[in-house]
C-alpha cells in the first residue's frame, strides 16, 4: 500500500512563551501544500527500511516512520514490514516533512491492517513523535496553539493565488530556530490578522523566527526580498526555515533567484 505525505507551510508564527518542559507555546496557521513524499509498506519476512530521493540526515533506525511502528507495535500485534520512503520534501526547510511521513505512516498502517484506530489514539502517537506531527492526521488548514498541537479548523483557501516556495541551499534545524527566538505576546492575534485581505498580510503577519534566522543565514533574507520584488502580495519564511513562500496574483518571473535555490510553483 502506498501514500503520498505532503508538506505544510506556516502562515504566520508567533512564539508566545517558553514552557517549563523546554518547549514553547506558539500560535500559527498550518496550511497543507502540494509537495509530496511517497511512502510504501509491504508485508515481509523481516523488517526493512529503505529510502531514495533526497538523503535523510541521521540514522535510518531513528526515522520517524520506524519510531511510529515501534509505538504501534506496543498496542497491536503487527507483522514485519518493508518500508520504502521516497524523499522529495526538502529537509530542514520548515515544511514538516518528517512529521508528515510519520502521520501518514500511522494512517497507512491503520488502513493496511484494518486496525480501526480512533483519531484520538493516532493523535496520541503523533504527540510522542513531534510537535507538528498531529496536524497531518486531518491535514487541513488550521489555527494551531499550544506547542503546535491544539487545532481549530480555519476556513482559508489560497487556491485562487499562485503559491510559490523557494528553498535556498541552507539547512535550519528546529532546535536552532527555537534557541535564538525572542518571544512575546502579539498585539493582534493571528486569528484576527488572517482575516485581512492578503495584500495587507505583509505589514501584519510575521514569523518570529525570521529576525535571527535571517541574521545567521542572509541567503534566506535575500530569497524573501526576491519574492517581494517579483510581485508577491505576501512572502514569509515557513516555520523554522529555510524555505520561504510567496503568494502571487499571477505566475511570477523568478529568474533572479540564485541557481542554488529550489523553486516549487503552484503548490
Ligand atoms: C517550528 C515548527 C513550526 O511549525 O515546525 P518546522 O518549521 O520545524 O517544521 C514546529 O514548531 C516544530 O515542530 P517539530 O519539528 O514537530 O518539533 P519537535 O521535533 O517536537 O521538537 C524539536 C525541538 O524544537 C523545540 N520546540 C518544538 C516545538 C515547540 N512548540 N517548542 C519548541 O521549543 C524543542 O527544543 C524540541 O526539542
Ligand atoms: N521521514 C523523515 N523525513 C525527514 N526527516 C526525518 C525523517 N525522520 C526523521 N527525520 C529527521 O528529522 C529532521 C527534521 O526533518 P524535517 O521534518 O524534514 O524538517 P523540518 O523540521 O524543517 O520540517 C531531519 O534532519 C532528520 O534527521
Amino acid at each position: 500500500m502506498i501514500c503520498f505525505p505532503n508538506a505544510k507551510i506556516n502562515i504566520g508564527l508567533n512564539v508566545l512563551s517558553r514552557r517549563t518542559d523546554g518547549y514553547h507555546n506558539l500560535e500559527t496557521i498550518f496550511y497543507p501544500i502540494k509537495i509530496n513524499d511517497a511512502l510504501e509498506v509491504i508485508e515481509a519476512a523481516e523488517m526493512g527500511f529503505e529510502t531514495s530521493g533526497i538523503p535523510i540526515p541521521g540514522y535510518a533506525n531513528e526515522n520517524l516512520c520506524l519510531r511510529a511502528y515501534e509505538l504501534m507495535r506496543k498496542d497491536f500485534d503487527l507483522p514485519n514490514i518493508r518500508i520504502h520512503l521516497h524523499k522529495n520534501i526538502p529537509i530542514g526547510a520548515g515544511l514538516g516533512g518528517g512529521s508528515s511521513d510519520a502521520a501518514f505512516f500511522i494512517k497507512l498502517i491503520n488502513d493496511k491492517f484494518g486496525l480501526e484506530i480512533a483519531k484520538e489514539q493516532m493523535l496520541g502517537y503523533c504527540k510522542v513523535l513531534g510537535a507538528d506531527c498531529s496536524f497531518f492526521i486531518e491535514n487541513r488548514p488550521v489555527f494551531a496553539q499550544g506547542i503546535g498541537d491544539e487545532f481549530e479548523p480555519l476556513d482559508i483557501d489560497l487556491s485562487p493565488y499562485h503559491l510559490v516556495l523557494v528553498k535556498p541551499d541552507v539547512h535550519v534545524s528546529t532546535g536552532e530556530a527555537y534557541r535564538g527566538v525572542k518571544y512575546s505576546e502579539p498585539v493582534n492575534p493571528l486569528k484576527t490578522l488572517v482575516r485581512l485581505p492578503v495584500e495587507e498580510w505583509n505589514c501584519n503577519i510575521k514569523n518570529d523566527f525570521e529576525p535571527h534566522i535571517f541574521n545567521s543565514h542572509p541567503q534566506i533574507r535575500l530569497v524573501k526580498a526576491n519574492l517581494l520584488e517579483a510581485g508577491a502580495l505576501f512572502a514569509l519564511m515557513s516555520g523554522s526555515g529555510s524555505s520561504v513562500f510567496g503568494v502571487f496574483n499571477e505566475k511570477p518571473d523568478l529568474s533572479m533567484m540564485d541557481e542554488s535555490c529550489l523553486v516549487y510553483s503552484d503548490i
